[in-house]
């Protein structure tokens, strides 16, 4: 039985090795599953048997050390390691929905029009506020300007930007400041309106201001978005997301509610770790 998100949280929290042995059990709320997958750079196997149902709707924290795959994991979702030369799944299925996003017939485009990204640093384009917002809009076609108008008040509300910038929205985005660049990226990701939002380490490179001011959001946006963060800062994880998966080594090593994986791991490296202990 592998980790679904229906599951006592006994059973949820489990090294993928202990998964591998299991038979899938369809999960009918699992937004995005991985069912046994492998990942590799060229010859570089990345990882390992990853198994995890991530359910709608809710946040989904990804902790562990440095070079562990988070980061691999989270970019299988949109396929962005496609644009990596060799990179690929090689076995298991990612789906989202149910739908193998790694089949043929799977258009690239549309996938990540589902799966919006927020990276670690800021990446406003060199345009306005507004231009920012309407991008993604803008080369879907639409070119109503009520349409666009509306797009930008909401997003930017959505993203708890619309009062800072709301006269000031044909200036440059490289005008607003670090935190509200960021809140920009992520309200230019929420204009397009994707289901799943995934978000690398997005308070990295903010002070501590700023980076309550993204969690704030984070937490708010679970109700429209499935949302799936990278992040190293453990505090953050628990203040903003509802299920942690753990990872050492390119293997899932326990995947549970936030706060049972944080005050009663079900693993001794999950708790080597989160209590700072790990070599
Ligand atoms: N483009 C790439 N080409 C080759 N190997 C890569 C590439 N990106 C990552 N890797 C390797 O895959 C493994 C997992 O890297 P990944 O970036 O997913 O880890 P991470 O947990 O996100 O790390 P960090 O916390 O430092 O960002 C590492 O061994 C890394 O060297």
């Amino acid at each position: 039985m592998q980790a679904t998100i229906e599951s006592p949280p006994q059973t949820k929290a489990r090294p993928s090795s202990a998964m591998s042995e299991s038979t899938p059990t369809p999960a009918a709320e699992a937004k995005i599953r991985f069912d046994h997958v492998n990942f590799s750079y060229g010859t570089q196997q990345a990882l390992y048997d990853i198994h995890l149902d991530i359910p709608p709707r809710q946040v989904t924290a990804f902790i562990g050390p440095s070079g562990c795959g988070k980061s691999t994991v989270l970019r299988c979702i949109n396929r962005m390691n496609d644009m990596v030369v060799g990179a690929r799944v090689t076995s298991g299925t990612l789906s989202i929905d149910g739908d193998d996003i790694n089949r043929p017939t799977q258009d690239i485009t549309e996938l990540r029009k589902r799966v919006g990204m927020v990276f670690q640093k800021s990446n406003p384009f060199p345009d306005s506020i507004y231009g920012n917002i309407t991008y993604g809009l803008r080369i879907a076609g639409v070119k109503d300007k009520n349409i666009l108008d509306e797009a930008v008040e909401t997003s930017l509300r959505g993203a708890a930007l619309w009062d800072e910038v709301k006269d000031r929205l044909q200036t440059s985005a490289f005008g607003l400041s670090g935190g509200q660049q960021q809140r920009l990226c992520i309200a230019r990701a929420v204009a397009v309106r994707p289901e799943i939002i995934l978000m690398d380490e997005p308070c990295s490179a903010l002070d501590p201001i700023a980076t309550a001011k993204v969690e704030e959001l984070i937490v708010q946006l679970k109700s429209e978005f499935t949302i799936v963060m990278v992040t190293h800062n453990m505090e953050q994880a628990t203040r903003c997301s509802d299920r942690t998966a753990f990872y050492y080594l390119g293997k899932l090593i326990e995947y549970a509610p936030t706060l049972q994986l944080f005050q009663n791991p079900g693993q001794k490296q999950t708790e080597e770790y989160i209590t700072g202990r790990f070599s």
